[in-house]
């Protein structure tokens, strides 16, 4: 992988998935610059990945050849805003924030800047994430390898065609940890009331997913619908669960949420 000087303006917790995952994969920490206004998250990223940090998101931008715009949707416009912008004719732009476009991007940077949106999620942490990707026609081909070589450094791409297809990938694969998490949780919750600690209901659910989520990815030529067939025997238990979780809606409530994920990126696109 071509290695650039990356700064990360903003040290929060997408900055740190996507730090570790780098240098997890053998990214050089001396390339990697982040900022942040206090000092905390700083100093922790200092001591646990070895990178440079600066207070300074100016300083951060002068360091870099590519800069990874890692702020909340809701401050970007006055993080730009306060950049003095040199030398940023020469820089490559990488937004990870939700519901931006590359043009509201452009208007906040104030330039027609070079700029690739990413969509990644916190996995990236453990070189497991799952990003999106978006470029428009005018981004070298060299740029678009760069994001997607850095990307994949940390899990899985998948490139965007239109700039609206981000918006699936936040609903898809930003958001969907916190939806796995939220089922973990009521197994979890349920394990608890049928009378086990909190650590043996953990581990079983932890452990069930973990063995679900290899037995996809080392089947990928399996529906998903006939590795659940597998489990369920007729007449059985597996069978009376997963009847009650179609019959209260389970299908779609999922849509519904995918589509309230998509729903408040377009809002957030207007908002900001
Ligand atoms: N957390 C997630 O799972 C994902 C987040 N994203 C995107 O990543 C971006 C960052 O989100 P998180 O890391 O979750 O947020 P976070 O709140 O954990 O981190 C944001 C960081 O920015 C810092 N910050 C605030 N104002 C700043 C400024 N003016 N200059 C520099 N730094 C500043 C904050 O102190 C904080 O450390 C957001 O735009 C979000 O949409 C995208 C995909 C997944
Ligand atoms: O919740 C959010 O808005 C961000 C984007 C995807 C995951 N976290």
């Amino acid at each position: 992988m071509q290695q650039k000087k990356l700064a990360f303006i903003g040290a929060g917790n997408m900055s740190r998935s996507i730090i570790s995952g780098l240098i997890q994969s053998g990214y050089d920490k001396n390339l990697i610059m982040a900022s942040n206004p206090s000092s905390g998250p700083l100093e922790k990223m200092a001591q646990e990945f070895g990178i440079k940090t600066s207070q300074s998101n100016d300083e951060a931008c002068a360091f870099a050849d590519a800069v990874v715009l890692s702020v909340k949707p809701q401050v970007m416009g006055k993080m730009c805003d306060a950049l003095t912008k040199d030398g940023f004719e020469n820089k490559l732009f990488i937004s990870i924030a939700a519901g931006l476009t590359v043009s509201r991007l452009k208007e906040m940077l104030g330039g027609d800047y070079d700029l690739v949106r990413v969509m990644p999620n916190t996995p990236s942490l453990l070189g497991k994430g799952m990003s999106g990707l978006y470029a428009e026609q005018g981004i070298s081909s060299d740029n678009r390898q760069f994001v997607e070589d850095m990307m994949n450094g940390v899990g899985a791409t998948v490139w965007a065609e239109k700039e609206e297809d981000i918006n699936g990938v936040i609903a898809a694969a930003g958001s969907s940890p916190a939806y796995f998490f939220l089922f973990l949780q009521a197994m979890q919750e349920e394990a608890m009331n049928m009378g086990f600690d909190e650590q043996a209901a953990r581990t079983m659910v932890q452990q069930s997913m973990l063995g679900a989520a290899e037995m996809v990815c080392q089947n990928p030529d399996l529906q998903l619908s006939e590795l659940r067939a597998q489990v369920t025997s007729k007449g059985g238990t597996t069978a009376a669960a997963v009847n009650t979780l179609i019959d209260e809606g389970l299908q779609e409530t999922v849509a519904k949420a995918m589509r309230a994920a998509v729903s408040r990126a377009e809002e957030m696109a207007k908002e900001l």
